[in-house]
């Protein structure tokens, strides 16, 4: 058998001289290959486009707050750049027409694209990947039990939430803001999706008896954090990664989540939940099965619990910032206050009272994208959008950059909240998203958030415990230390 020796001294100079040739062919090759497409004599956006195909910009758009990313870049580019982050060719963009058109086109020449691991997770028939007219069936059971007709009566029970949690808070003198608005969040999602709070499901209990946690919700909220963590991992379900660890929670929660189903399947409990439009006929009259109906349940809680989550947590900091804006929302709630009886519930009426709260609200998810780095797109095919084109399979991430171009707001790095007592024009403020796949719990993060703000701001004055720690920027944005405060009843 003939065999290769490395001492060979042509195979040496070959080697050395061949593989940089074939990496430089193959990275040439893969070039062309992405600024070929079917539109003739239209370029993709400029950009510092590295031509190494799985690293491209990753380390240079990773390694530093995503803001400075994209400021850099649009300052060398302009508002639409090309650049190539995680292994995909994409178009980045702060602009706010390319933005609303690439929403307007949604499920016509663009899908909804998010990372393989949170595709996994969430299951491949969520919403969040649903198409055409089946997308448009789901979304009215969504719209339509989380509606403000089904929320007026839930919003006692939020009020209940946030007054336990505020009461739990009397007893400590430092609390964590990003711990605590989880818990609310996560169990206010659960609630008002599958009813955990109102029913009895004994079945149950026996399938996460080793789940850390007091009682059936808190595994739950347990299981739900696991999930969540593996989200935005790489997806290798290996012992000892943050997938594995994901799955392993997703398979308990989807066992719970099945006894939940078929309790509901046979028996005759009737709620007045997410999981009961997910369980009856949809428009067309066809029926979700049990796979259908988990992925969904566990999406809506995914969906609603890190938003409102993050949400929360920068409204509490640029709050704490501002003392006079702080002062004067204490001033919203205590009028409010004034006009209830001791420990009579907020009702949905006096949430359309808090203006201010509200703009505030408004300007925290104005000034941080709480949905993560950016919304992203596929291209379905290649699209022609003004003197530019966007290759087929090519990503469009939707920074948050639009929501701060100065002739919409002017000095768009200030916290001003009261910049919207005048709203701006739709399109230039979009935190909820907008057109087809606009999101359904607006109403329901509005009512959870706004009430949270009532019971603290008229419970508590309260300052940072800790100097301001740096930013996490992966996954959802928060505070490295999670927002310590240290709070004192108000009398
Ligand atoms: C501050 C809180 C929230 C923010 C900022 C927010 C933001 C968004 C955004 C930007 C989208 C569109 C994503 C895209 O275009 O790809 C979306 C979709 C969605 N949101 Fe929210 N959301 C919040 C709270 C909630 C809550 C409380 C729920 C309740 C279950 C919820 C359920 C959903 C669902 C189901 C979708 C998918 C809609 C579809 O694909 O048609 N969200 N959300």
């Amino acid at each position: 058998m003939a065999t290769v020796s490395l001492q060979e001294p042509g195979l040496v100079v070959g080697l050395f001289l061949g593989a940089p040739l074939l990496l430089f062919l193959y990275i040439l090759y893969y070039a062309i290959s992405l600024h070929t497409t079917s539109v003739e004599g239209v370029r993709v956006p400029r950009g510092n486009f590295w031509l190494l195909p799985l690293l491209g910009e990753s380390i240079s758009a990773l390694t530093v707050p995503p803001k400075q990313f994209i400021d850099r870049q649009t300052r060398k580019y302009g508002a639409m750049f090309t650049t190539h982050i995680g292994g995909d060719p994409m178009i980045m963009t702060t602009d706010v027409d390319l933005t609303r058109w690439v929403y307007q086109q949604t499920n016509r020449l663009f899908s909804v694209l998010s990372p393989k691991a949170t595709y996994e997770l969430l299951g491949h028939e969520s919403i969040f990947y649903a198409k055409g007219d089946h997308h448009l069936r789901l979304r009215k059971v969504f719209a339509g039990y989380l509606s403000t007709q089904k929320l007026v009566p839930f919003t006692p029970r939020i009020d209940k939430m946030a007054a336990s949690i505020m009461e739990s808070w009397k007893r400590k003198e430092r609390v964590i803001v990003f711990d605590e608005a989880k818990m609310y969040a996560i169990h206010l999602a659960l609630a008002q999706l599958i009813s955990i709070d109102t029913q009895e499901y004994p079945c149950m209990d026996h399938i996460f008896a080793h789940v850390p946690g007091e009682n059936r919700l808190e595994k739950l909220v347990y299981l739900h954090y696991d999930i969540e963590s593996g989200m935005m991992s790489v997806p290798l379900n290996i012992p000892g990664t943050a997938y594995h660890k994901a799955n392993k929670a997703k398979i308990l929660f989807r066992k719970a989540l099945k006894v939940i189903i078929n309790e509901r399947r046979t028996g005759d409990v009737k709620c007045n939940d997410l999981l009961e439009g997910l369980l009856s006929p949809l428009e067309d009259g066809t029926l979700l099965d049990d796979e259908q109906v988990m992925d969904n349940v566990i999406t809506g809680v995914g969906a609603a619990e890190v938003t409102t989550t993050t949400a929360l947590v920068w409204m509490v900091k640029w709050i704490q910032e501002n003392p006079e804006l702080h002062r004067e929302l204490q001033n919203e709630m205590d009028a409010i206050k004034k006009t209830k009886a001791n420990g009579e519930e907020l009702t949905y009426d006096d949430i359309k009272k808090m203006n201010l709260t509200l703009w505030t609200m408004y300007e925290t998810l104005r000034l941080r994208k709480v949905t993560g780095f950016f919304i992203a797109r596929t291209a379905d095919q290649d699209v022609r959008y003004k003197d530019v084109v966007i290759p087929k399979n090519w990503v469009v991430a939707m920074t948050h950059g639009y929501h701060l171009d100065p002739n919409y707001y002017p000095e768009p790095e200030k916290f001003n909240p009261y910049r919207f007592q005048t709203m701006p024009p739709a399109h230039t403020f979009t935190p909820f998203g907008a057109s087809v796949r606009l999101c359904p719990g607006k109403e329901m993060a509005k009512i959870e958030i706004l009430t949270f703000m009532y019971h603290m701001l008229t419970s508590f004055s309260w300052e940072p415990a800790e100097p301001e720690g740096e930013t996490i920027w992966h996954l959802f944005p928060h505070p490295r230390n999670k927002l310590p405060i240290k709070v004192t009843p108000r009398t």
